[in-house]
């Protein structure tokens, strides 16, 4: 038996905030030595927080971020666990995203990140240099490069992040060189599915390594990214450990590094797999001697199977797919909220015009999780809600009474001051106003009356967020935004954009799914309305636009699969078999016509909280030429 515990330390950091990003990974690194950790993993980018993206040119970011790492070797140096956390460090010119190994006051190496994303949200190879199999270098007495390092009680390899998502990374190299464990400090935005995806690439490295992978994730967001945190310990193959996930802290699981060796003397295709590569390679990782012992081994506890059978599986009651989805997608975007009030600390409140629709419902709700939970502990938590959270219903003469019902019950549910600020004589005025600014024989379009309506709320959005310090919420949907139904100045102004990322139909099952979670009366009256901007007599968005199931299909299948128009139809008519050939044929011509469009709208609107690959946002998803022909169609 050969036992080591392990900590998987979750820390909720701000870019730039070096100085408390250290000062909470200390608090939980010291818990967890106490908890009797041998070995900590933390995140990636723990001391300068993640993305730190072009502010790494500022090369006192990088030096403020080397002096915190040394910090926390000294404030760590009488613990008896060694612990691994990642930063930013620069090599002459060049900078590296690197994992260091901390231990008795010391930090003991420096290993760079090889696989740099650059694709979807990340941009790493604009800014960031790669390391490389065999690379070494002595930084001002730290060894750094290709390491791995022998402690008291195995050897053990260093990777960032990505590297883990390449079956050709490090780890492979790096286990064929000794080591047995590999400790990976990961930041991983939250993307639909991505949890899963995880699993699976964590449990399979450390099967194809025959190694305990440990995975240490980052929790909460940082602008539109949002980090749901968690970590995992998988032992060859085996998922030992999960930890929780979009919460601070940490968790401790033991293992048995005997077994590691045992499977790999064992497993005659891992064996002749590394003389092989040994032979075929001549870079070689240095091993890096750690002579400070750990402490505290000798009373950890055999790591028995917690239902006492070696045979049985474990009962478990799995959750629904469905509760997974809907309760991790509102976990996210309601983290996403929250953190972005939180870190930004330019407010005091936080804001929704609320229609007595779908979108702006949903986004009351989110905002009021986040607070909710935040204020879980206080002894009035529905009185802190109150404090913050501001719900404004902005009637015209083309408002409904039921609209205005739903508003008033989904803020008395959920305890949020509504002020009812009628726009009605502003919209005279500006329509008027509007007529004024034209020439003989022009005259103020049905468009125009309708944009007018929306830009006033927006307007007087922005004068009660300048005196309330408000963080006023744009509350579009991505369907929408992918056609342009939103007026310019008017329903996609905000300051931050909640669920700019999540389709109409979602928005649809999120509340379907409230609704069924929670009884709630305001949302039933919600959803009892067909969808409608209410901007004009008898308005309905799926009469305008088209059917929403069809929209997103379209969405999905020209905007993320790519396709041409053309195949857009052909996948239309064998999903929607049931609809007319023609009708979706005119749908999907009408959708490729509204998005081309479209895109000067989207690349326009506010800082948006990103939750799946598909998104429309320039920075961080579909680079798009805002001017372009269709002539390739
Ligand atoms: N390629 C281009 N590059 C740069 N700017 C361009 C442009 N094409 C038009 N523009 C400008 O954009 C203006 C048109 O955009 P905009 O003013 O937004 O107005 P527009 O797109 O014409 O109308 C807004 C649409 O959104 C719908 N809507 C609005 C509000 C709420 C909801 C709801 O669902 O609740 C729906 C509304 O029913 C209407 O169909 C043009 O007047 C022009 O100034
Ligand atoms: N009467 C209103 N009072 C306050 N805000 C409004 C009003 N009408 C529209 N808005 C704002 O404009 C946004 C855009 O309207 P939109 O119709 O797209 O969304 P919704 O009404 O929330 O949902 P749905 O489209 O499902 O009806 C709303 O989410 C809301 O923030
Ligand atoms: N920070 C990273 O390297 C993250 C990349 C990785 N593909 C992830 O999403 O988890």
């Amino acid at each position: 038996m050969r036992l080591v515990r392990i900590a998987i330390v979750n820390v909720n950091t701000t870019v730039g905030a070096v100085k408390s990003n250290v000062d909470r990974a200390l608090e939980f690194t010291h818990s967890a030595a106490d908890e009797g950790a041998t070995l900590i993993a933390l995140p990636e980018q723990l001391i300068g927080g993640y993305m730190q993206e072009d502010l790494v040119q500022w090369r006192a970011f990088v030096d403020a971020q080397r002096r915190e790492l040394d910090r926390f070797a000294y404030e760590t140096r009488s613990l008896g666990a060694a612990s691994v956390l990642g930063l930013t460090v620069a090599r002459g010119s060049h900078l590296y995203s690197v994992a260091a190994l901390v231990h008795g006051g010391k930090v003991h190496g420096l290993v760079p990140k090889e696989k740099l994303p650059t694709y979807g949200v990340f941009y790493e190879n604009r800014t960031l240099a790669r390391g490389a199999p065999g690379l070494y270098d002595d930084l001002n007495g730290v060894p750094f490069g290709d390491l791995v390092f022998d402690m008291d009680f195995g050897t053990i390899g260093l990777e960032v992040c990505e590297d883990i998502w390449s079956p050709d990374g490090p780890m492979r190299r790096r286990c064929y060189a000794g080591a047995e464990i590999m400790v990976n400090v990961s930041a991983s935005p939250f993307r639909l599915g991505v949890e899963g995806t995880r699993r699976e690439i964590i449990s399979t490295r450390s099967s194809d390594n025959q190694c305990t992978v440990v995975y240490a994730a980052l929790v909460g967001a940082n602008d539109g990214l949002i980090y749901d945190g968690g970590g995992y310990v998988a032992q060859n193959g085996r998922m030992l450990h999960t930890a929780p996930r979009y919460r601070e802290g940490f968790t401790c699981v033991t293992v048995d590094l005997n077994r590691t060796r045992r499977l790999r003397a064992e497993n005659t295709t891992w064996r002749m797999d590394q003389e092989t590569f040994e032979e075929a390679n001549t870079a070689r990782v240095r091993h890096v001697k750690v002579d400070v012992p750990t402490r505290g081994r000798e009373a950890l506890r055999y790591p028995g199977p917690p239902h006492k059978s070696f045979f049985l599986p474990e009962p478990s009651e799995p959750r629904a797919a469905r509760t997974d989805f809907c309760e991790d997608l509102l976990d996210a975007l309601a983290i996403g909220i929250g953190d972005y009030f939180q870190k930004t600390r330019a407010f005091k409140t936080i804001g929704v015009a609320l229609s007595g629709g779908r979108d702006s419902l949903l986004c009351l709700i989110l905002a009021h999780r986040y607070l909710a939970r935040r204020f879980r502990d206080d002894p009035q938590p529905e009185k802190r809600v109150g404090e913050i959270l501001r719900a404004f219903f902005m009637p015209t003469r083309y408002s409904s009474a039921e609209t205005r019902a739903a508003a008033e019950a989904a803020a008395k549910e959920l305890g949020v001051p509504l002020v009812i600020s009628n726009i009605d004589d502003a919209f005279d005025h500006e329509l008027a106003a509007a007529k004024g600014m034209l020439q003989p024989g022009e005259s103020v379009t049905q468009l125009t009356k309708q944009n007018i309506q929306a830009r006033l709320r927006a307007e007087r959005m922005w004068s009660w967020s300048n005196s309330a310090a408000g963080l006023f919420l744009q509350t579009s949907n991505m369907s929408e935004k992918a056609v342009g139904y939103t007026t310019i100045g008017g329903d996609m102004e905000g300051a931050l954009s909640v669920i700019a990322n999540v389709p109409k139909t979602v928005v649809n099952y999120l509340l379907d799914y409230l609704l069924e979670t929670t009884g709630s009366e305001a949302i039933r009256l919600t959803l009892k309305k067909p969808a409608s901007a209410e901007l004009a007599d008898d308005m309905e968005d799926e009469r305008d636009l088209m059917p929403f199931p069809v929209l997103d299909a379209c969405f999905a299948l020209y905007a993320g699969e790519k396709m041409s128009v053309a195949e857009v139809v052909i996948a239309l008519r064998s999903i929607f078999p049931d609809d007319n050939p023609t009708q979706l044929e005119a749908w999907a011509t009408k959708f490729g016509r509204l998005f081309t469009q479209s895109i000067y709208k989207w690349v326009q609107t506010p800082l948006s909280l990103h939750v799946g690959n598909l998104d429309l946002e320039r920075e961080r998803a579909l680079q798009l030429p805002v001017v372009q022909s269709t002539e390739w169609t």
